[in-house]
């Protein structure tokens, strides 16, 4: 079994099943493993950095520039490494953070079509070479994930909920092209079954960064 530190993001379009998927591994990850999992989310997981969540969301910012929001949140991501990833993954812990870079690769350089190579310069200042280990990229069709999450919750970031369905499937088809961009860290997973099949194949997958068995 591995015992040093491992950092694991989870990524996908709206609705994935990102949450339910971290809320299932965390618990039978630290009971299996006696080991601490810090469960984290971007943009968030400290005051500064939810703060920004924050603005983010505000109706005020429905107006906002992409490459501000693009900014906003690589901000926010440069305060969540250095004041709640680096420090866990110091003490030798599991990290799984719901959502990293590959959100303002998807959401800003394909969805906003900022570009994948200009989203990814400006974040290589925030994230200063820190990438996670591996990335569990959850896909699925973007009308049965916004569908689920219509039914489920009025609040989020409402302001990228409420975009056009052709900004997420530029969001689905950046990550897809993200997979074929970075293969020895990025895997996908058909997000589109059953959760408890979905959490087996995520299981699969941390068994080989974890050196445990599924
Ligand atoms: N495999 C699944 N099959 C059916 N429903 C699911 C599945 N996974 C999650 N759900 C449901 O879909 C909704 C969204 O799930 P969840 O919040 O885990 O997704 P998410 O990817 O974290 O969403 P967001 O993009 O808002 O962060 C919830 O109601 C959840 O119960
Ligand atoms: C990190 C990050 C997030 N986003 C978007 C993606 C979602 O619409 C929201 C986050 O809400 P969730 O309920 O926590 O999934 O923010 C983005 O556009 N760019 C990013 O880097």
């Amino acid at each position: 079994m591995v015992d040093q530190s491992v950092f694991i993001s989870i990524e996908g379009p709206e609705g994935a099943g990102k949450t339910s998927l971290i809320n299932a591994l965390a618990p039978e990850l630290r009971q299996n493993l006696k080991r601490p999992v810090l469960t984290t989310r971007e943009p968030g997981g400290n005051p500064i950095a939810e703060g920004i969540r924050n603005m983010l969301a505000a109706d005020t910012s429905v107006n906002m520039d992409a490459r501000t929001e693009a900014l906003l949140f690589a901000a926010a991501r440069r305060q969540h490494l250095v004041e709640t990833i680096l420090p866990a993954l110091a003490k030798d812990e599991i990290v799984l953070s719901d959502r990293y870079l590959d959100s303002s690769l998807a959401y800003q350089g394909g969805g906003r079509r900022l570009g994948v190579d200009d989203v990814l310069a400006l974040n290589e200042f925030a994230i200063d070479h820190v990438l996670p280990d591996l990335t569990l990229y959850l896909d699925l069709p973007v009308e049965i994930g916004l569908e689920r999450i219509n039914q489920q919750r009025q609040s989020k970031i409402d302001r990228l909920d409420r975009e056009k369905l052709d900004f997420h499937q530029r969001v689905r088809e950046t990550y897809l092209s993200l997979l074929e961009r970075f293969p020895d860290r990025i895997v996908k997973i058909d997000a589109n079954q059953p959760l408890e099949q979905v959490i087996q194949a995520a299981r699969v997958e941390l068994s080989k960064v974890l050196e445990v068995e599924s």
